[in-house]
This record gives structure tokens, sequence and C-alpha cells, in this order.
């Protein structure tokens, strides 16, 4: 029987699928983070890699794979609340409806920090939102990447990537993966693998995949250079913005993620973890 895969294809998951050769008895699909995680909890989809909001929600049915995730420890640049008055004073947001794990973050941060805007759903790239009178708009994904580049950029030679800016043009931009590092000290987990417990994936196309993440982090310079020139990015700022990303689900992202579910999700479901690949697998797939 064929096996349905839903996956969104935001260049921070590239190291892992640009190289993924699925097994013959696997199909996939692409799409922004909201809709695979509709397409999972449909029916449409076998296995996806989702908002981690989606998975604590319902992981009463889910289950996620063990060793797979899209985290960070600090900074992300790409979910980020542009705004144009300090934190404190910002009144009405602009969401976007393609993330569900952001909007989630976000009123975890602001509840976190007393302040109560207005919160609307809004498209539209961040500074044409600003000038239509909010004063505070949260992107994500690819297109966030940009603005913040539009708006922090260009780097001249002597920015160093460990500090990065994130201001211009009278914006601001605030990281929410930074902001939740400030907040825990803990990584934030934005996506995990997850399918219906009664539904796990086959063993060929977990393979696959560890397959396509090794091979994707080893020539991460490949994969930067290609996107660079796909986002009209410099090729540095695409490398620094992957090799930031924690792919493998380990024990801090772990904590991060529960974290997050204790903070957003008050009495959910135990989160269940496919079981983490053997020694001899291991070895066999040349993972330490
Ligand atoms: C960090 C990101 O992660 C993505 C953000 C998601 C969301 O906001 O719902 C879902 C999946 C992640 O892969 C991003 O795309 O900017």
């Amino acid at each position: 029987m064929t096996y349905r895969a839903g996956w969104i294809h935001y260049t921070n998951v590239a190291p892992i699928l640009d190289s993924l050769e699925l097994p013959p008895s696997v199909t996939a699909i692409t799409g922004v983070p909201t809709e695979m995680n509709a397409a999972l909890l449909s029916g449409q989809v076998d296995i996806a890699n989702i908002s981690a909001v989606e998975f604590i929600r319902h992981a009463d049915i889910l289950e996620a794979l063990p060793d797979f995730s899209v985290a960070v420890l600090g900074p992300v640049y790409s979910v980020n609340l542009f705004h144009t008055r300090s934190l404190a004073r910002v009144r009405r947001i602009a969401l976007t409806a393609q993330s569900a794990m952001s909007v989630a973050l976000l009123e975890v941060l602001l509840r976190e920090w007393g302040l109560t805007p207005v919160l609307e759903r809004a498209e539209g790239d961040a500074e044409s939102l600003l000038n239509q009178g909010y004063d505070g708009v949260l992107r994500i994904g690819d297109s966030a990447l940009r603005e913040w580049y539009g708006v922090a950029g260009p780097l001249t030679p002597q920015t160093t990537m460990t500090s990065l800016p994130n201001t211009g043009r009278g914006i601001t931009v605030t990281d929410l993966a930074c902001a939740w590092f400030d907040l825990t000290g803990h990584p934030f987990t934005f996506a995990v693998w997850a399918y219906r417990k009664d539904n796990p994936p086959p063993a060929d196309l977990i393979q696959a995949m560890r397959e396509a993440r090794r091979e994707g982090i080893g020539h991460l310079a490949a994969v930067a250079q290609r996107h660079a020139a796909r986002l009209g990015l410099p090729e540095r700022v695409v490398q620094h913005y992957l090799w930031n990303f924690r792919y493998h689900l380990e024990a801090p992202d772990r904590l991060g993620l529960h974290e997050f579910a204790a903070k957003a999700v008050p009495g959910h479901a135990e989160l269940t973890f496919g079981p983490r690949p053997g020694r001899r697998e291991e070895v066999r797939s040349g993972q330490r």
C-alpha cells in the first residue's frame, strides 16, 4: 500500500529533504505548515513535518519520529515579529495564516511579558502591513528570512555572524526563538515529523530520511549555495541560517518541547515518540 507524506518545504528543511529519495511505496505532497498540519489531521497524508504545537494538541493520536526536528538554540532568523514601536507599546499585530507554531509561541511570550496587543490574521509582507496601520507583523519561513535581511542587511565584510543586526529602516525585528531562549535558556522546537500512532512510517522511509539528512548536513555549503541563489540572499547568510538548526530532536530539544507544551497546552496528553534507532542500525547508517 502507498504511504503518503506531506512536507513543509521551507529552506530550513532543505538539508533533510533536498537529497531525499523516496522509497517506491511512498508519495509526497508539499505545502506551508498550516496546510500540512491539516493534511495530517484529516488523513490526507500519513506523515508530515508539522508545527510542534499541533503535535502537542493531538498527542492522544499522534506520535513523532524520535530523532527528527527543526529546532534552534537562540536566534532562528525566520520566525520574526517586525515592529515599529518598542514591544511594550505595540498595540496591533498582524499574524500570518501559514503558521500555527509561531502564533502559539507569540501568545506564550506575550503572556510572559504581560502584554495584550490585538492579534489579527492578515497576509502581506511586513513592510506593507506596517504601512497599513499594524505596528507589529509576525512572519515565518523563507519570506520572513528575506524580510529580516531587507531590514537588517546588507551585511558588511566586517559583520561577524555571531552578532547579526536586527534593526533598520525604522523597524526592529524580534526573533521569537531568541526571545524563547532568553526566557527559558532552552532550544525551541518548531517542527517534528508526526504520524498517527496506528500508522507508523515504513522503515525504508525513515532510513532514507536519515541518509538524506546526513548527505544534506555533510554538504551544507552546496545546499546553502543553491538556496541562496533561489532566495536572492548572500550565501554566507543562508549557510549561517542552515547550520544554526538542530535536526536530531536531541535531549535539549525535547526539553524545550516539553517546556513549551506545558506553557502552551496545559493538560495535554503525554508526548510519544517512536523507538530510537538501535545501536546496530546507527552503526550501519553511519550515525554516532
Ligand atoms: C523555523 C521555522 O519553522 C517552521 C515553522 C512552523 C510554524 O510556524 O508553524 C512549522 C514548521 C517549521 O518547519 C520557519 O519556517 O521559519
